[in-house]
């Protein structure tokens, strides 16, 4: 039988999963045709707020890539609006007057944000927060302005402003009711909101009408209609969505706030399904993805010819994805003649829960400060189960044996888990046994669930243990005495409370000393240096004594001196110099070292401002966690096997990554034939010239655990070799536990993991873009300390 054509028109969130539950039923029934007017693949939009607020990356949120159209067979047209819909010779017709027939449609158009049709907002400047574009868009002028207004403070708009708090922006919020997120808060939970969203730092313009938008070609400020203004350089609008709707309705069929469907989301023409943001059911039109996620499944029974008892309509929750506000909130939230509330609100603790009660069941649930009991509370709404039994008290807060272990247990398989990422039970505990997973990450890494908001994490490592029988592996150790939190938990932190300093570090997230310790002194310095480059001042004192003196401290108390010989390459000039510094410190000592250069020995520490001003030469940073050199051999040059020029390739690689921090010290080795004269086969970043180029070997250790690196790709230029190196010292630097070797890193990371963040142009370039950013603030050290009086005082010797 031939295969019925499916087109879809919108290639969002809820669209492509209504599609992969069609392909899971029956992938042979379709020939399916996709077409999005956003010039990407499916993304998730919700991380969109992740990616504002610098958790994640744009490249990371991409939920089905370009090759998994292509694997389903699915043809998909990016950047291509259709603008007809044909029902009578079912067709669609496109922007660019491209048609193509269908026997099934389905509309999954989504929403527009919501412009307020003020004078001014189409001025450079304003925008919505919708589509990747938005987002770069903020990210862009954050760069180079300072202030914005976000309006709105419903969950996007909150969630908006901190990221723009996040990238240095000073934000304003203008709110037009008395309270916070209304439609999920009530007011004790909206003001305990305010009040720490403005210990972050956020500033709040309560019941303000926007009434213009003042500039001439860019924004400059907002007229309210009170008649008050304030300045900004950007205005973000998050006052709510609107339904793309116009094409169904300009089609004939039912549109009211939304496409009007029935049970199996068919709309009144059998052939045009709708689904997600744009379709209306039963007079509801959803905003939140779970909903979607449930409606794609129904749909995809029912156009698969399967039975299904039709959508039922959903009940919702919310929670906001800014760290530091715990919220929760579902159902009612405020109360009426029919329903009582029981409240607990602790003003110390910051904490608030009210649940509200009608015919004895859970009807409502606000919940501020402490979550802990939203999924117990959340499941004895969504059954209806009868509460007459229970205490308030008992309602209020769960009893010993009501922990997210047993609500897990008692859930059945296709009860969601995770909203954000429609991910079930039963999914999750699938991907466990199949694919013998134990950890969080691994979950997260194999189903998604927990990979958005993070808010399901208690209940994913609660199937965990349950599948697993408690055997869960201990993942978050402290990186130490000091703290609880984890290398990812800590920068986590570091980056969504913008903490700039160690200081505030400790204070803010709880140190139990007020001044670190020798182990986290130095990783703070360095996980600091690596999040914000262009603000963080390097905490010199906070360095391992090497670091801080530039030179490596021998045995009995003096210094060598290494400076640095690009790719191994010397000339006379250094030489006369290193001999002439030789003789005048009477240098005890001259070896050459394993790295290819030259080394002075013995140095007195008095001495070391006056022999590195004499030499002129840049420190060889044989001392630190960074680069340390990367050997050469003469290649095709002088040797008769080589087949490339491994030293330029080298020299330029050791001038590109010089003085970079890093989590721990790396070497590289340029060799210019197989026979790898410089062992590039054990060095963390390892080049060995073929005929028709590099081949590019990582992760490999010569050192204490020998490690044979491994073959990460073949690559034709110089130019390719160094933008790979880039890319591969960038995402070491920002996932690298600090002190850890890249050898252990690309094994906890997963090898196939990390090439295949390699292959990704995208990723590739944003890792190059970050490397140069935070290799630009680096200067050479004695030139510093040469010309700082009180750095050069560091090495006066102040007693016999
Ligand atoms: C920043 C942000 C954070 C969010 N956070 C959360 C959250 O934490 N939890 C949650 O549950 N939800 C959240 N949401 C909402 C969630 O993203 C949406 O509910 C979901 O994306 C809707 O899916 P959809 O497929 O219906 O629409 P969309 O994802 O908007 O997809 C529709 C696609 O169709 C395209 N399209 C429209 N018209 C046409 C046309 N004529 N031709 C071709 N293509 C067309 C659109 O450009 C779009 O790409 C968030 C939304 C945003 C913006
Ligand atoms: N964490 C999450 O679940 C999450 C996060 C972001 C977005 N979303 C979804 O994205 C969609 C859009 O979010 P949203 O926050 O824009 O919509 P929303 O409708 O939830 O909130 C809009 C807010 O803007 C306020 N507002 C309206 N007009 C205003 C005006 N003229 N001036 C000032 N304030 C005004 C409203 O009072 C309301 O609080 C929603 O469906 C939302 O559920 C969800
Ligand atoms: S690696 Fe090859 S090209 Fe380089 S020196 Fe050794 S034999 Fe010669
Ligand atoms: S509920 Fe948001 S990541 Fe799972």
């Amino acid at each position: 039988m031939s295969k019925q054509r499916l087109v879809m028109i919108g290639n969002g969130m809820a669209g492509i999963r209504c599609i992969e539950e069609i392909l899971k039923r029956n992938p042979e029934k379709f020939e399916i045709t996709v077409f999005g007017d956003e010039p990407y693949p499916n993304y998730n939009r919700i991380a969109l707020s992740n990616v504002l607020q610098g958790k994640t990356t744009q490249a990371e949120i991409v939920m089905n890539d370009w090759s998994w159209y292509e694997e389903n067979n699915i043809t998909l047209y990016t950047n291509e609006k259709v603008t007809h819909i044909d029902r009578e010779a079912k067709f669609v017709r496109t922007e660019n007057h491209r048609t193509v027939e269908y026997d099934k449609l389905l509309i999954a158009t989504g929403s527009s944000a919501f412009i307020l049709p003020v004078p001014g907002h189409a001025l450079l400047g304003v925008t919505g927060f919708r589509t990747i574009d938005d987002c770069n868009m903020m990210m862009e002028t954050a760069k180079e302005y300072k202030k914005a207004v976000v309006i709105g403070g419903g969950l996007l708009g909150l969630e908006a402003a901190r990221g723009l708090l996040n990238m240095g922006m000073e934000v304003e919020v203008v709110h037009l009711m008395s309270n916070l997120m209304e439609q999920q808060l009530d007011a004790p939970a909206g003001a305990l909101l305010k009040r720490d969203l403005e210990a972050q730092g956020m500033r709040f313009l309560m019941e303000q009408q926007t009434g213009e938008i003042i500039g001439e070609n860019r924004v400059q400020g907002i007229r309210f209609k009170d008649g008050s203004e304030t300045a900004c350089d950007l205005v973000v609008m998050a006052v709510g969505i609107r339904p793309n709707v116009l094409l169904a309705k300009e089609a004939g069929l039912e549109v009211n706030r939304g496409i009007v469907v029935n049970d199996f989301m068919q709309t009144a023409d059998l052939s045009i399904y709708a689904v997600g943001e744009c379709a209306e059911h039963n007079g509801n039109v959803y905003g939140l993805v779970a909903p979607l996620y449930e409606q794609g499944a129904v749909l995809a029974e029912h156009i698969c010819d399967l039975a299904t008892e039709g959508y039922t309509g959903s009940l919702l929750s919310t929670q906001l994805k800014v760290s530091g506000c715990d919220l929760f909130s579902a159902g009612q939230i405020h109360e009426d003649e029919a329903t009582k509330a029981i409240t607990a609100h602790d003003g110390v603790a910051g904490t608030y829960k009210k649940v509200l009660i009608r015919d004895n069941k859970i009807v409502g649930i606000v919940l501020y400060g402490d979550v802990s009991d939203s999924n117990r509370l959340f499941r004895l709404l969504k059954q209806k189960a009868d509460v007459s039994e229970y205490t308030p008290a008992s309602i209020l807060h769960k009893g010993a044996d009501e922990g997210d272990e047993n609500l897990v247990a008692s859930m059945g398989p296709e009860e969601t888990i995770c909203g954000c990422n429609g991910v079930t039970k039963g999914a999750i505990v699938q991907a466990i046994l199949e694919q013998d997973l134990k950890t969080f990450e691994e979950v997260k890494t194999c189903t998604k669930a927990g990979g958005s908001c993070g808010k399901c994490k208690p209940l994913v490592v609660g199937v965990l243990e349950h599948t697993l029988g408690g055997a869960i592996q201990e993942e978050t150790a402290g990186i130490c005495e000091c703290t609880t939190l984890s290398r990812d938990e800590l920068t986590e932190e570091i980056r969504t409370k913008g903490l700039k300093t160690a200081k505030e570090v400790r204070y803010v997230l709880g140190w139990k000393h007020e001044e670190g310790c020798v182990k986290c002194r130095p990783a703070l310095n360095y996980y600091l240096g690596m999040i914000w480059p262009e603000e963080y001042a390097d905490e010199k004192q906070s360095r391992l004594v090497n670091e801080r003196m530039h030179a490596n401290i021998q045995k009995d108390g003096t210094y060598s001196v290494i400076p640095r010989m690009y790719g191994g390459v010397t000339d006379v000039q250094q030489l006369k110099k290193l001999v002439e510094v030789a003789e005048k410190y009477e240098v005890p000592l001259i070896k050459l070292t394993g790295g290819q250069r030259i080394g002075l020995y013995g140095i007195k520490k008095k001495d070391l401002p006056s022999v590195w001003e004499d030499l002129e030469m840049p420190s060889g940073y044989a001392y630190g966690k960074t680069l340390r050199t990367v050997k050469t051999c003469v290649g095709a040059a002088f040797c008769r096997f080589g087949t490339q020029d491994s030293m330029s390739l080298g020299i330029a690689l050791e001038k590109k990554f010089e003085r970079i921090d890093t989590p721990h010290k790396v070497k590289m080795g340029v060799s210019a034939c197989p026979r790898s004269c410089v062992e590039s086969g054990v060095k963390d970043f390892g080049v060995i010239g073929v005929e028709n180029g590099f081949q590019i070997y990582i992760g490999g250790n010569g050192g204490t655990e020998v490690k044979e690196a491994q073959l990460l790709c073949t690559v034709k230029t110089d130019e390719e070799v160094l933008r790979l190196a880039a890319a591969f010292v960038q995402y070491y630097r920002e996932t690298g536990v600090y002190l850890e070797r890249t050898a252990p890193w690309v094994e906890r990371m997963g090898f196939e993991h990390v090439k295949e963040t390699m292959m990704d142009e995208v990723k590739v370039n944003e890792l190059n873009e970050r490397f140069e950013t935070a290799i630009a603030k680096y200067r050479e050290p004695w030139e510093e300390v040469l010309q700082t009086p009180q750095l050069r005082a560091m090495y006066e010797v102040k007693h016999v």
